[in-house]
């Protein structure tokens, strides 16, 4: 970024007060008999109600539409791990995101965990109040255990953001990008520099849609994750290839795809040039790609080419599914975030693309036209009909796979985010 944009940003960030999230009040406060029912007394009425039968707490609580964004800071974005104070911008942004998008109310908490079961308990001992927990920024691999753990443990949707909404992203992008370049999935050559939780989640879920293990390479700071390695632990094992390759240098020649959630710049233009024809480039690193979009188009002008960034095309980020995940979960009070949740949520994103884009999304971006093709794999996060979508797919799929607790929402289909509570 520019000088000029960085400070930008941190003026956006400080003017005219500091953050970027404030509280409402959603009832009325201007007599003392309406304190009097906000308050003492009448405060003690739902207590009691919801100490009788605990699901009253949706009846009298904002529990239903809220979502805790809850962060450690060991991993934050591609930054690393910069602790639990420094991710907070990030966490306020992600509550940003879930309102401006979804409707759903959010509170970010950064815990200063000296342990994976630290995190655990904390999380645990104040699941109950919440909707539903938003994982963010936590690092590989002690992520995957924190999230399988508070999944049993917890009877409200708890998603790891960067395991399951990267990978549904990536995935909808993917399947687009795959079907441009007419690359058959289960044929495309894979190689996937990092191995952190995004990595390992988008490799599962691509196969869940039809890549073969076989055709991944996957990367750590090592090197190419092969069989021969002794150093794995379970997760990045799932991705041991038997090969003789050993460096991205190596992997990357003739590869069809390219998933960088790793670093910056890690990508040379030297390589992407021995990438097979019709290159995808999908580099995720935020805030700075593993190769910078306009050195990539340079380079090769048959590049499919995506990023995490919302100032370029094709943002392949994570906003484009957890608040939409996370508003039709909500709805049905969904327990969990199953696979056949976030498959629903692959396709709806996939399709979306391959209709025409509103007036208002071209607008938003400034731009004559977008169409379905190399420049447009995805819907674009301005994109209104994501709320009915996204949400209408995962909810449905919730209630068909058994895990909602709540019928198809009968105020469906979603058009605004006012609309959120029914009529
Ligand atoms: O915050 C973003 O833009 C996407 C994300 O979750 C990450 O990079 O960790
Ligand atoms: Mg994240």
């Amino acid at each position: 970024m520019t000088d000029a944009k960085k400070q930008a940003a941190l003026d956006y960030h400080s003017q005219p007060f500091p953050g970027k999230l404030s509280v409402e009040i959603t009832k009325p406060t201007s007599s003392a008999k309406h304190l009097a029912l906000a308050y003492s007394p009448g405060v003690a009425e739902p207590c009691r109600e919801i100490a009788r039968d605990p699901e009253n707490a949706y009846l009298y609580t904002g529990k239903g539409n809220l979502v805790a964004v809850i962060s450690d800071g060991s991993a934050i974005l591609g930054l690393g791990n910069l602790g639990p104070r420094a991710s907070k911008p990030v966490m306020e942004g992600k509550g940003v995101l879930f309102k401006r998008f979804a409707g759903i109310n959010s509170v970010d908490i950064e815990v200063d965990a000296e342990s994976p079961q630290a995190f655990i308990d904390t999380v645990s001992r104040i699941a109950g109040t919440w909707g539903g927990i938003n994982l963010e920024d936590i690092k590989a691999p002690e992520c995957f255990e924190i999230e399988r753990t508070l999944i049993e443990q917890c009877d409200i949707p708890v998603f790891h953001d960067d395991q399951h909404g990267t990978a549904i992203v990536t995935a909808a992008g993917m399947l687009n990008a795959l079907e441009i370049a007419g690359k058959p999935i289960d044929q495309a050559r894979i190689v996937c520099l990092g191995a952190g939780s995004a990595a390992i989640a988008c490799m599962k879920l691509l196969v869940s849609c039809g890549a073969r293990t076989e055709n991944i390479y996957m990367l750590d700071r090592k090197g190419v994750i092969h069989s021969g390695r002794s150093d794995l632990n379970e997760y990045k094992a799932m991705f041991a290839t038997e090969t003789a390759l050993r460096t991205l240098d190596e992997a990357i020649d003739g590869a069809d795809v390219f998933v960088g959630l790793s670093g910056p710049n890690l990508l040379s233009a030297e390589q992407l040039g021995r990438m097979a024809a019709s290159p995808i480039v999908f580099a995720c690193s935020n805030p700075d790609p593993e190769i910078h979009p306009d050195l990539a188009h340079e380079t090769r002008d048959d590049v499919i080419m995506a990023t995490g960034r919302s100032d370029f095309p094709n943002q392949v980020n994570n906003v484009l599914g957890f608040p939409f995940i996370f508003r039709g979960a909500l709805d049905v009070r969904a327990t969990r975030i199953n696979e056949e949740m976030k498959l629903a949520a692959v396709y709806a994103l996939r399709d979306l693309a391959r209709e025409p884009v509103p007036q208002a999304v071209l607008e938003a971006y400034e731009v004559d036209a977008l169409e379905y093709g190399r420049g447009y794999i995805i819907p674009t996060p301005m994109d209104a009909r994501l709320l009915d979508r996204v949400a209408s797919a995962v909810a449905r799929a919730a209630v068909d796979s058994g895990v909602a607790r709540r019928p198809f929402p009968p105020h469906y289909p979603l058009t605004r985010v006012e609309d959120v509570y029914g009529g």
